[in-house]
């Protein structure tokens, strides 16, 4: 069974934790080290504060469900050390400078980086983008003023440019846009907006291309201990972890 370690263990590791069909949680590490022994109690995991200790453990691959930040610091020290990664908080890789030396150390390390589809759908195809023309690609992002952490009493548009700029302002919300950009290997487009009146997490995505043209819209629901993250994007981890091992994949 694959053997599975945690880099963060906020609310997404708390979902992961309480569905492990298919793999196993072997150790976790936060930052606060009572997050990982929440993740402990729940799994038997061993618990770490060290990143040094956790990552000698035994594991096929860690899941990094922590921060921009943290992919920062420990991405490239998780694949040094003969590990897998899934990389959640994608925004990091807006970083070409960090993208290609990730890209170099997987490939060197015979390692592989996993980015999941998270909070958005349609993301398998959207490959198609890096064969196939692709003329128009824009991610409308809204969320609760709360999720996005500032304050207005009605729907307001609070950015829209460039992805890897929106993620720079907003790491905790919009790391979808880095996902769509690796996918289709074209600049994304980005609008995000705060509605008071919204309670699910909303991504539209609109693309038109040689393909023809596609327009998605998802209304996820948010995890309940960090509203900005959408439930989904956790399930689509534990979907990830599952398939690894199966001799049949789906999707592009
Ligand atoms: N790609 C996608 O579609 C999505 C990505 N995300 C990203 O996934 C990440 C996890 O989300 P949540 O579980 O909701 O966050 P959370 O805030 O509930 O939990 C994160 C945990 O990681 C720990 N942590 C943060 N930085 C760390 C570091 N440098 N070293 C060690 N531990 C660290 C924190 O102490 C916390 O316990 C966030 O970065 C979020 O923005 C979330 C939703 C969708
Ligand atoms: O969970 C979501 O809806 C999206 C999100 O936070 C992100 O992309 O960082």
């Amino acid at each position: 069974m694959i053997k599975v370690g945690l880099l963060g263990c906020g609310n997404v590791a708390h979902v992961i934790a309480k569905e492990t069909e298919g793999f196993s949680i072997k150790a976790c590490f936060d930052l606060m080290p009572r997050r990982a022994e929440e993740i402990s109690k729940l799994t038997g995991a061993g618990s770490f504060s060290s990143f040094e200790e956790f990552i000698k453990e035994d594991l096929d691959i860690v899941v990094e469900a922590a921060s921009v930040t943290a992919v920062h610091e420990f991405a490239r020290e998780v694949l040094e050390n003969g590990k897998d990664i899934v990389i959640l908080s994608v925004g990091a890789l807006a970083d070409p400078g960090l993208k290609n030396e990730l890209k170099d150390t997987a490939k060197r390390t015979g390692r592989k980086i996993y980015i999941p589809s998270g909070a958005i759908m349609g993301l398998d195809n959207l490959k198609i983008g890096r064969i196939s023309n692709i003329s128009k690609l824009l991610l409308r992002t809204t969320k609760n003023p709360r999720s996005l952490g500032i304050e207005t009493d009605k729907k307001t548009m609070v950015f829209s440019g460039r992805a890897d700029e929106c993620i720079r302002q907003f790491p905790k919300n919009i790391n979808v846009a880095i996902a769509l950009e690796l996918a289709t290997g074209h600049d994304v487009e980005v609008e995000l907006w705060a509605d008071p009146d919204l309670q699910r997490n909303t991504h539209e995505i609109i693309v038109e291309g040689d393909f023809g043209n596609f327009y998605l819209k998802i209304e996820n629901k948010p995890c309940p201990d960090n509203p900005a993250t959408s439930y989904l994007a956790a399930l689509s981890i534990i979907t990830l972890l599952r398939n690894l091992e199966e001799p049949i994949k789906i999707g592009t």
